[in-house]
């Protein structure tokens, strides 16, 4: 493992390794704050995420972690009804949650008619109003500095052009800070409309988790590269922190230019 200013890392030799890594992490930590608290909030995204998470339905974890303490969330989310393909809520449903016994009021989607609606400024505010609910109900802690919520893990992914949740280089929802869940039109990524943790929501997490598998772009190394060497802050996934750990897993091919 390396480190760096506020940064762990380690780099696996393949995806398969990646994912053994990342199952012990999460059922570590599930452990620990299940332990401590009695829940445990974990926080996803879409992409390739929901596929290195299977380990996580082999033992020896299927059975022995405990699903009924999980609250679900999403870090972002395409603005569209739940059963289209682009929906991460379908992608985590079908790949991973629907196998694993988390009770289904555990699980907090975004509003299924506006998302159905397309309205994503509308699905945003109601994503904020379910945390502050939340908060109220002693589910969610609010971090330190009593601004933002704190979950427990996210697990990330990153985009080849440096993207991290749906915050985009060049966009201004990086720099949203009054707010705690905002919304883009216009992603460079399809579908354009989604909505999405602000930064300091993400950075307030106690373990944020980034997994990076290059699929064979030349760009996913070079953003690797320049966060990793330059911290080329333009690159929203460069400002990632948290408060205990911030941990970066890497296979071979997107860690190739470090
Ligand atoms: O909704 C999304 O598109 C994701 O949440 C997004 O932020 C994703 O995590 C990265 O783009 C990495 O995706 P890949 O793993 O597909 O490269």
């Amino acid at each position: 493992m390396a480190e760096a200013r506020h940064r762990k890392w380690h780099v696996f030799q393949t995806k398969d390794e990646l994912s053994v890594a990342m199952a012990k992490y999460t059922a570590h930590l599930s452990a620990k704050f299940c332990k401590e608290k009695g829940l445990f909030t974990v926080v996803l995204s879409g992409g390739g995420l929901i596929d290195w998470l299977c380990k996580l339905l082999e033992p020896p974890y299927k059975d022995s972690i405990e699903w009924s303490k999980w609250h679900v969330f999403w870090v972002d989310e395409r603005v569209c009804a739940y059963e289209d393909p682009d929906s991460n809520y379908k992608l985590a449903m079908d790949g991973f949650l629907s196998k694993v016994g988390i009770p289904n009021k555990n699980i907090y989607a975004i509003d299924k008619h506006y998302a159905a609606d397309g309205n994503a400024e509308h699905c945003a505010a109601l994503y904020e109003e379910c945390l502050r609910n939340l908060v109220k109900q002693n589910i969610l802690p609010l971090c330190p500095n009593g601004k933002y919520p704190q979950f427990d893990l996210q697990l990330l992914g990153m985009g080849p052009d440096g993207h991290m949740a749906s915050l985009f280089p060049g966009h201004p929802q990086i720099n949203v800070k009054d707010k705690w869940v905002t919304h883009i039109t216009d992603s460079p990524k399809l579908p354009p409309r989604r909505i999405t943790f602000t930064l300091p929501v993400i950075n307030s997490a106690s373990y944020n988790l980034m997994a990076v598998c290059d699929d064979h772009t030349e760009q996913c190394p070079r953003s690797i590269a320049d966060i990793f060497k330059h911290n080329n802050l333009a690159l929203p996934a460069a400002h990632l922190t948290a408060h205990v750990e911030t941990m970066w897993y890497l296979d071979k091919a997107a860690a190739s230019l470090l």
